[in-house]
């Protein structure tokens, strides 16, 4: 028995938002577990602070399963993104503290190493073709075997995934939702000439990557699959919104272009009829938003079923403590398909020291006992928080559309 004596949130803004849940048992160990919701992240803190907490005092923290289960069948409200990262968060914590008392690092207790490391792919840039090649290779010059390309949009002034002049990217920008405008027709002129220029200067042994971002129907994103087939991507992400997974029925008839789903789901609920119809070929659920690393190896033993490999979600809005759970999880599932690496800022990476890294391409959690990362909460604390929301979009006609 290792009873929880305290839980506790932390909120933290290091260039960016971000909330950590830390739990104690009796003798001391600590075990931490992200719960980042980006724009939408006050609603966790409370669901988990008035709602979850007073559920964990006293519980034996190995009793992973069982808490997972309490936590999800117990609340009657099932799924839903709140409800799952706080699910998430007190998973992660648990296994942290379950790795931390047997001294190893996580991974070992997932089934060991199935790899030697979890390849990344890396995010490529700019306003225009050139600018997000010449980003590209320099990438590939740091080591990356596979990068994602996103280019601006000829006539529309900001386009997703691309960073204002001379800062990094990062969506979540405004006290109030900023608004963008977006032209499919606009957008699909663009994009098969952006890989095609790729392959000219990249050639074909770097793995390239693209995100849609929920923004075609389901016939526009299989013409775009169509047109990009000759450049071979390792994945079309996001396609179409995929709350009806029957859509992507349409898609997978015409296109070869392997696809990637499920950033913004939170349980298998989300993604069964697209992994079970093989519509897809990796799943992008990731361990924050999915219900923590007890729900994700449900998802991915379900995939491996299917021949669906995992492509988790990596981007600065998820904290170091839910990339290091993610690289357990990657290094030692069967089915691992390739890891998001946007690297989080110094100012982040202070709050939240690691033993993860990064070489030639691939990730390696480490070898220290538990997750690897902690959080350093006298730094946290000088960081407060600041709302922050994502943009949305609308057609040029003003229609509310999908960012
Ligand atoms: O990293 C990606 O593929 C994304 O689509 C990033 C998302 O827009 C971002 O994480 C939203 O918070
Ligand atoms: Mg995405």
């Amino acid at each position: 028995m290792a009873e929880i004596i305290s839980a506790r949130v932390i909120v933290t803004c290091p260039d960016r938002n971000f909330v950590t849940l830390k739990i104690e048992t009796a003798d001391g160990t600590t075990g931490i577990g992200d719960a980042t919701l980006n724009g939408r992240e006050l609603a966790v803190v409370s669901y988990l602070q008035d709602h979850v907490i007073p559920c964990l005092i006293g519980r034996d923290a190995h009793r992973i399963e069982d808490i997972w289960q309490y936590l999800y069948k117990g609340a009657y409200w099932r799924r839903g993104p709140v409800t799952m990262c706080a699910i998430a968060a007190v998973d992660v914590a648990l296994w942290d503290i379950k790795a931390k008392v047997a001294g190893l690092p996580l991974y070992q207790l997932l089934g060991g190493a199935s790899r030697e490391g979890c390849m990344v792919y890396g995010h490529a840039n700019g306003a225009t073709i050139e600018e997000t090649i010449a980003e590209a290779v320099r990438h590939v010059e740091q080591g990356y075997r596979a990068v994602r390309l996103q280019a601006g949009v000829p006539g529309l002034k900001s386009t997703y995934g691309v960073a204002k002049p001379g800062q990094r990217y990062e969506p979540a920008d405004g006290a109030l939702p900023t608004e963008s405008l977006w032209s499919t027709e606009k957008y699909l002129r663009s994009v098969a000439p952006l890989f095609e220029r790729a392959r000219e200067v990249l050639g074909w042994d770097v793995h390239l990557l693209h995100d849609v971002h929920h923004r075609l129907t389901p016939i526009e994103a299989a013409r775009l699959g169509v047109e990009l087939e000759p450049y071979r991507l390792f994945w079309l992400e996001d396609p179409t919104p995929a709350e009806n997974q029957a859509g992507f029925r349409l898609i997978r008839e015409k296109t070869t272009t392997p696809l990637a789903v499920g950033e913004i789901f939170n349980t298998i609920w989300d993604c069964k009829q697209l992994i079970e119809e093989q519509l897809i070929d990796h799943v992008r659920a990731t361990i924050v938003h999915a219900g923590g690393i007890t729900h994700m190896r449900r998802i991915a033993s379900f995939a491996d079923l299917h021949q669906v490999r995992t492509g988790c979600h990596g981007a600065t809005d998820l904290s170091p403590v839910c990339m290091a759970a993610a690289l357990h999880f990657g290094l030692s599932v069967p089915n691992f398909g390739i890891q998001e690496l946007m690297p989080h800022t110094a100012k982040t990476d202070a709050v939240f020291p690691h033993a993860y890294s990064f070489k030639d391409g691939m990730m390696h959690p480490g070898e220290a006992p538990g997750l690897g990362v902690e959080i350093d909460e006298e730094l946290a604390a000088k960081y407060e928080y600041r709302r922050a929301y994502l943009p949305v979009a609308r057609l040029e006609d003003g229609t509310l559309f999908n960012w």
